[in-house]
């Protein structure tokens, strides 16, 4: 449903930066200073409704492998924080490092986690569809949590082991009945906001960033699975490891990040 597939340049997995994205004043992913944020307390609550039932697919695009849900209705939703509309789940998806010592596209304090969980979902209120809402600015809202390395983590062991089925790019596998409210940390109202932008192609100013303070424990083997996937497809020669699929950290251009916690 919202799987766009994007051009990466196959030369090198971490696709050649354009310079400037033209115009932007709001690209992610950026540095969270605490100290700099400010506490709003005005920002609701944040609630979502995710059905398992929706849950479709996962895919390896050649740049992070994604899990679909079926988002042509309101059964997976989020709203509330920082949001004034209802947004559809469309997708999840993670970035991470070829070791544990940096791997998240947003940092705390200049602190690097091994991984980050994007939950991409789109505007319902306003737009049709993901390919509408993800040129506009108020089209989409991630709720981005960080992993880090300790004990397992159950619920994502059932993603572990669909992966080596979705080894090389452009595969697909059937993946049905996961709740991604398994991947959320326990308090998800502790959490910054900022507007800033996709750290993909077409990297459009379209993303309401929601960040979780709390990171998820994954246990170092569940993250080294990620890592056996690969960049390539089955038919090309020289197999490329996905790892550091992360985008470099972009200006923060005078942007004012929020807090929901003191
Ligand atoms: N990384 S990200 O969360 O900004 C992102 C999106 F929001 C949408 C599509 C792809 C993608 F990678
Ligand atoms: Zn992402």
């Amino acid at each position: 449903a919202c799987s766009s597939r994007v051009v990466l340049s196959q030369m090198h997995p971490m696709w050649q930066e354009p310079l400037e994205v033209p115009g932007g004043e709001r690209q992610s992913p950026i540095d969270i200073s605490m100290r700099k944020s400010i506490f709003d307390p005005n920002l609701k609550p944040l609630v979502t409704q995710y059905d398992p039932r929706t849950c479709q697919q996962i895919w390896n695009n050649g740049y992070s492998f994604l899990v679909e849900y079926d988002d042509t209705t309101d059964k997976s939703t989020l709203r509330g924080g920082p949001l004034e509309d209802q947004f559809r789940l469309c997708q999840f998806h993670f970035h991470w490092g070829e070791n544990n010592s940096w791997g998240s596209e947003h940092t705390v304090d200049r602190h690097l986690y091994p991984a980050e969980l994007h939950l991409v979902h789109w505007n319902a209120d306003k737009y049709a569809l993901f390919e509408e809402a993800v040129v506009e600015e108020n089209g989409l809202a991630v709720i981005g949590v960080f992993l880090k390395v300790g004990k397992t983590h159950e619920g994502l062991q059932k993603l572990v082991d669909a992966l080596p089925a979705v080894r090389h790019k452009d595969s697909v596998v059937e993946f049905t009945k996961f709740d991604p409210s398994c991947l959320l940390p326990e308090s998800i109202n502790e959490y910054w906001t900022y507007a800033g932008s996709l750290t993909t192609p077409p990297l459009t100013e379209a993303v309401t960033w929601i960040i979780m303070k709390q990171p998820i424990e994954v246990s170092h083997d569940q993250l080294a699975v990620f890592r056996s996937l690969l960049f390539t497809s089955a038919e090309e020669e020289a197999q490329k490891s996905m790892v550091n699929n992360f985008r470099v950290q972009q200006p923060l251009k005078g942007r004012t990040v929020r807090s929901s916690f003191t």
